[in-house]
């Protein structure tokens, strides 16, 4: 289990979240949702300790987190796709996988297993630079990455988010096969309340950096975004 207990989280002077308490149950697949600028982005970048400053309590398993650095979240299970996926363009497909690897609890260098299988487009272009991809490949390699750190714990920042509709459905497949088959944990941050349902088990609904509305997915109901997501 991920528990967050009465999280705060700023950056410098900026106070974002407000007291955000939520429980991820191991194997489990919870959506983030809210309109943008609420704090979902900065509750995932708390996860991973990338804001200046937080307090509250963080925990997985019986592990505190919330006063680890960054790399130690990373090495204890929690992998983090950002949005913009953030590749690095002159590294090639392989070099960019292999940076995930860094945090492997044993340290070894290796493309994981699952790479062949879900991308087969990567595992024949591992020489090519990162950069020459397109966004829907791009997307592909940062969850190629995140995968290399063997993760118990998955944070996807809008991950279909300016990529060509015919490879959204490819990618939304994938992270429901990386619950359902894999069991990793996923916390997903999305706008598309269509794939929140379909995937998710669970959703937190955010406004003005404090969880508002949290349950099972089929309490999210229509009243329920159209209060907190129709603009
Ligand atoms: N580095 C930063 N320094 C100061 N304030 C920031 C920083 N990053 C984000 N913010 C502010 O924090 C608030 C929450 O932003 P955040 O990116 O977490 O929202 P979001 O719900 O993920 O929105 P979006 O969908 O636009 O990414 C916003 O008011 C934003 O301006």
């Amino acid at each position: 289990m991920l528990t967050l207990s009465n999280v705060d989280s700023y950056y410098g002077r900026s106070h974002i979240l407000h007291g955000v308490s939520l429980q991820v149950p191991d194997a489990s697949f919870v959506a983030i949702l809210g309109r943008n600028g609420t704090g979902k982005t900065t509750l995932l970048k708390t996860l991973m300790g990338l804001t200046d400053r937080m307090t509250g309590s963080i925990s997985l398993g019986d592990v505190e987190i919330g006063t680890a650095p960054t790399y130690r979240r990373a090495r204890s299970g929690i992998a983090y796709v950002p949005q913009g996926r953030e590749i690095v363009p002159d590294f090639t497909i392989r070099e960019n996988i292999l940076m995930g690897s860094f945090a492997r609890p044993d340290r070894r260098h290796v493309v994981p297993d699952l790479v062949p299988e879900l991308f087969p487009y990567l595992i024949d272009n591992l020489d090519r630079p990162g950069g020459v991809l397109s966004g829907g490949q791009q997307q592909q390699l940062a969850i190629a990455r995140a995968l290399a750190a063997e993760p118990k714990v998955l944070l996807l920042d809008e991950p279909t988010e300016g990529i060509q509709p015919n490879i959204v459905e490819e990618i939304e497949n994938i992270i429901i096969r990386l619950n359902k088959e894999m069991e990793l944990t996923v916390i997903l941050v999305e706008q598309n309340v269509a794939f929140a349902r379909r995937a998710a088990q669970r959703f937190a609904m955010m406004e003005k950096g404090q969880v508002v509305a949290s349950g099972g997915i089929g309490e999210l109901t229509d009243e329920l975004v159209h209060r907190h997501l129709a603009v």
